[in-house]
């Protein structure tokens, strides 16, 4: 049986972990497990955990790291038989060390995108959110505005991408991420990418697990046949 693979991706709001996450999903076939996915499914299902952390989403906070932690394990524990790339956690050091105390990471993807871009970004960014389904007005604008190409439902605009939530949050994130960054660096696992265009970023995260992936089944392979 080959090694699994096992990845987190991180880097501000508005910096393309959607968008880059779903193309390595399809490209390498690993499962796409979205932080901020699994906070609106709590929130929409009123759960504890989801009603708290909508109380802090609304200021543009991040929400606490225990809360965090107790809603994102027990879906890893889920997940013990696939490759998996994680979204949008960790985001805080406690997180990193909580999720390093349940399982190995292979790589930790950093996007580095520069405050104007991200704002750009977020100001056309447009989601269905029964789907998670992500659209930019500039960048993959959906076949009728407003409109969700595959239900035809309306999309909306998130609280948190509004610009002054936006900038609360990305002061908290450059607080935050530091520690997070370092202690990936210090695990020999970081690597960051650094542009203002998901394009150009793409070829190169998709060469780097491309060798990844072989390095690691290949091994598995080896192991196997001593
Ligand atoms: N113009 C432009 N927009 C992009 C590019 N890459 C992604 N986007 C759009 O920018 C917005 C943010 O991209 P996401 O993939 O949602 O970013 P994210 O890091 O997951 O954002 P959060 O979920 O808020 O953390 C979306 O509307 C994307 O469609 C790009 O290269 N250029
Ligand atoms: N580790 C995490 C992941 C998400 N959140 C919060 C922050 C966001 O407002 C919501 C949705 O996360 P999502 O990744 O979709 O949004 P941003 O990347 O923050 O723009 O959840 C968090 O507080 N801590």
């Amino acid at each position: 049986m080959s090694k699994l693979f096992r990845a987190v991706i991180m880097g501000p709001p508005g910096s393309g972990k959607g968008t880059i996450s779903e193309r390595i999903a399809h490209s390498f076939g690993l499962k796409h497990l979205s932080s901020g996915d699994f906070v609106r499914e709590n929130i929409a299902a009123k759960t504890e955990a989801g009603v708290l952390a909508k109380t802090y989403i609304k200021k543009g906070l991040l929400v606490p790291d225990h809360v965090m932690t107790r809603l994102l394990l027990p879906r890893l524990e889920e997940m013990t038989k696939y490759s998996w790339l994680l979204d949008g956690f960790p985001r805080t050091l406690a997180q990193a060390e909580a999720l390093n105390s349940a399982c190995d990471l292979d790589v930790a993807i950093n996007l580095n995108i520069p405050l104007e871009t991200l704002k750009e970004r977020l100001q056309h960014r447009w989601i269905h959110p029964p789907s998670g389904r992500v659209y930019n007005m500039c960048f993959n604008p959906p076949h009728v505005q407003g409109k969700d190409d595959i239900t035809g439902e309306p999309l909306i605009q998130q609280e948190d991408d509004r610009p002054e939530a936006l900038v609360a949050r990305l002061r908290h994130y450059k607080d935050v991420a530091k520690p997070v960054i370092d202690f990936y660096k210090a695990k020999g696992i970081l690597y960051t990418f650094s542009d203002t265009e998901t394009d150009r970023i793409w070829p190169n995260i998709s060469t780097l697990l491309s060798t990844k992936i072989s390095t690691i089944q290949s091994d598995a392979r080896c192991a196997s046949t001593h």
